[in-house]
């Protein structure tokens, strides 16, 4: 297909209003191409990219499949640079930086122009095609543009520049429009993924949610339309998870402990770790010589690839694992002691192009993992989260000592724990060890549910932040146990009955979310105030205020206020508040009505 035609077509679609039209015109332009004949063979054996795959992919707006971390590594200067050169001696590239501000656009400012007095500097005149000598087509745009990202080293944002102003040159100013858009990833013609995967089960008679199913895997519209075309149904339920492929991260929606125990008959419960993102592969190679080449790819939540910037991640991988596998996990930062620090020293590592052994030195990294989406030859996304967990511990427990791989104190062995319940309390009680060792809180997950890549969907859920806090007086505490014997901890809160806050009632216990750093402080601030004391049990004068959030205020009978506070967790003092400044009962029983 000649460029001409694909940026006409792309031209209908970008001005017609309708979603429904649009999917049927992307439709019209995949089959108009399969039309065209399927994947052919150069004389030196190179596969031809197939014209259906770089449509499917153009019309997104894309050069590469979404798995696939290349880049053209072009900025906007260098494309504004090369339209400059392929538009006429008397245009320089402020010119065109000028119009776009202007014009507002890039495709407008590149359509503004007139290309094609410039032959013989670096002008293309071959055409694999053959058709019409001159015409650009779709497959020489696409291979040109793999030619500019693949050109590196020295001199080679000059080679970048020369090998655009050659295509730009060859181009009518509609055709620069869009090309100029493919180029800085500013297609935007309205077409979505979901578009695509449409228009590519109507083309080729596939139900949608097998095309769906194929792009979970491959993450890649362009093989997947072409499997359609050529293989249907079956050759897309053949289509399989590739270990070294990226696949898009399940997400998680908001939601409370009760909202997930209504749901479902048992919560699996674990900690949410605060770090960022990472997808392992991890191939052992061959095994047919003494030393196999092993794999290890490591990828960002988008799908990156940033296996060089983490290697403490490459050595777990290698060390741990024996058969193939993709994991999911979380990074987390560290300190000398292994206590995770806050994620942005994770960020400070995450994207690190150079230096990463003196960035290495400055923040540790760990992997630790709560998913599996492949071991051993067998894809997971279909199956219950319980048995992908299964199989997680099974790749990383190191054969003999089995036991170990679940105990809590151990998360260093970069298994994510699970536990599954339906007592609340039971959750309270992971919650507050999940804080106490310094992580974000919990994840509260569908046992049985499969793994839906790149879905937000209900079966994820992270513990709702607090929404509100309440500032409650402390009115009572306990004596810790153990290395705590000599804090107080457990604190009672209460809330005013009346304006001088002389009259109190109690409204709940924190336990939660406090370190051991912490509770030094707070025994020191609180001892003071102890005004009577039955074994570990203390009584306190109501002097101190403590911010607290909460997941719900439910009516109870437990507490002396007649309500309850479900999940409070302790935020900090309020060393500027006296009891008479504290929340109301009125404010409680508000709050419990909205
Ligand atoms: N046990 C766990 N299970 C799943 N995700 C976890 C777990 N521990 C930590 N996480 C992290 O929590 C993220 C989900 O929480 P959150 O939504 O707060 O993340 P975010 O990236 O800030 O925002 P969002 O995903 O909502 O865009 C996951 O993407 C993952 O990085």
């Amino acid at each position: 297909m000649e460029f001409a035609t694909f940026t006409e077509r792309a031209a209908a679609i970008e001005a017609e209003p309708a979603d429904l039209e649009i999917a049927d015109r992307v439709r019209a332009l995949l089959e108009e191409s399969a039309a065209g004949g399927s994947s052919d063979e150069r004389g030196n054996g190179d596969r031809v990219a197939d014209e259906l795959e770089i449509l499917a992919r153009f019309v997104q707006g894309r050069i590469f499949p979404a798995w696939d971390s290349t880049t053209l590594d072009i900025g906007p200067s260098s494309c504004y640079e090369a339209i400059a050169r392929a538009a006429g001696t008397n245009v320089g590239p402020a010119d065109v930086e000028d119009r776009l501000a202007e014009l507002g656009e890039i495709g407008e400012v590149a359509a503004s122009y007139e290309y094609g007095g410039q032959q013989g500097l670096g002008a293309f005149t071959e055409s694999a095609d053959g058709a019409d000598e001159d015409a650009l087509t779709v497959r020489e745009v696409d291979r040109t543009l793999r030619d500019l990202a693949a050109a590196d080293g020295d001199g080679s944002a000059d080679r970048k520049i020369d090998i655009l102003f050659g295509l730009f040159n060859r181009c009518a100013s509609e055709e620069a429009r869009y090309l100029a858009r493919l180029v800085l990833s500013e297609m935007r013609i309205g077409v979505g993924e979901g578009t695509v995967r449409d228009a590519i089960a109507a083309a080729f008679d596939v139900p949608t949610e097998r095309v769906e199913r194929a792009l979970q895997v491959s993450n890649d519209y362009g093989r997947v339309a072409r499997v359609a075309r050529d293989d249907g149904r079956e050759g897309l339920d053949a289509m399989d998870l590739e270990v070294g492929r990226p696949v898009q991260a399940m997400l998680a929606q908001t939601g409370t402990v009760t909202d997930a125990l209504e749901e479902w008959s048992e919560a699996a419960v674990e900690w949410k770790y605060d770090g960022a993102r990472v997808q392992l592969h991890y191939d052992p190679g061959a095994g047919e010589t003494d030393e196999p080449a092993s794999e290890t790819r490591v990828f960002s939540r988008n799908m990156e690839d940033v296996t060089e910037a983490l290697p403490e991640v490459v050595e777990f991988a290698e060390e741990r694992l024996d058969r193939p596998a993709i994991l999911d996990g979380e990074v987390v930062a560290v300190d000398e002691e292994g206590s995770p620090l806050p994620f942005q020293e994770v960020l400070k590592r995450f994207r690190r192009k150079h230096d990463v052994a003196k960035a290495r030195e400055d923040v540790t990294v760990k992997p630790v993992f709560f998913d599996c989406l492949h071991a051993d030859g067998a894809d997971l996304l279909e199956s219950p989260l319980t048995d992908r967990h299964d199989r997680l511990v099974e790749l990383l427990a190191d054969g003999d000592d089995t036991d170990s791989a679940v105990d809590a104190s151990d998360e260093i062995r970069g298994l994510s724990l699970l536990w599954q319940t339906d007592d609340p309390e039971e959750i309270e009680a992971i919650d507050a060890d999940a804080l106490e060792a310094g992580h974000e809180g919990i994840m509260l997950k569908d046992p049985d549910s499969t793994y839906s890549p790149g879905r937000r969907g209900k079966h994820w859920r992270k513990r709702k932040p607090d929404v509100e806090t309440l500032d409650c007086v402390v009115t009572g505490a306990e004596w810790g146990e153990g290395r705590r014997a000599t804090f107080l901890g457990t604190f009672e809160l209460s809330v005013r009955t009346d304006d001088s806050g002389e009259s109190l009632e109690t409204v709940g216990k924190v336990a939660t979310g406090i370190t051991d750093e912490t509770l030094a402080d707070l025994s020191d601030l609180l001892e003071p105030h102890i005004a009577a004391e039955e074994g570990q049990e203390v009584e306190l004068a109501p002097e101190v205020v403590f911010e607290v959030g909460y997941e719900e205020i439910q009516s109870s009978p437990t507490y002396s206020s007649g309500y309850a506070l479900r999940f409070p967790r302790f935020q900090g003092v309020r060393h500027d508040k006296g009891p008479a400044d504290a929340d109301s009962i009125e404010r409680l029983e508000r709050l419990q009505g909205h």
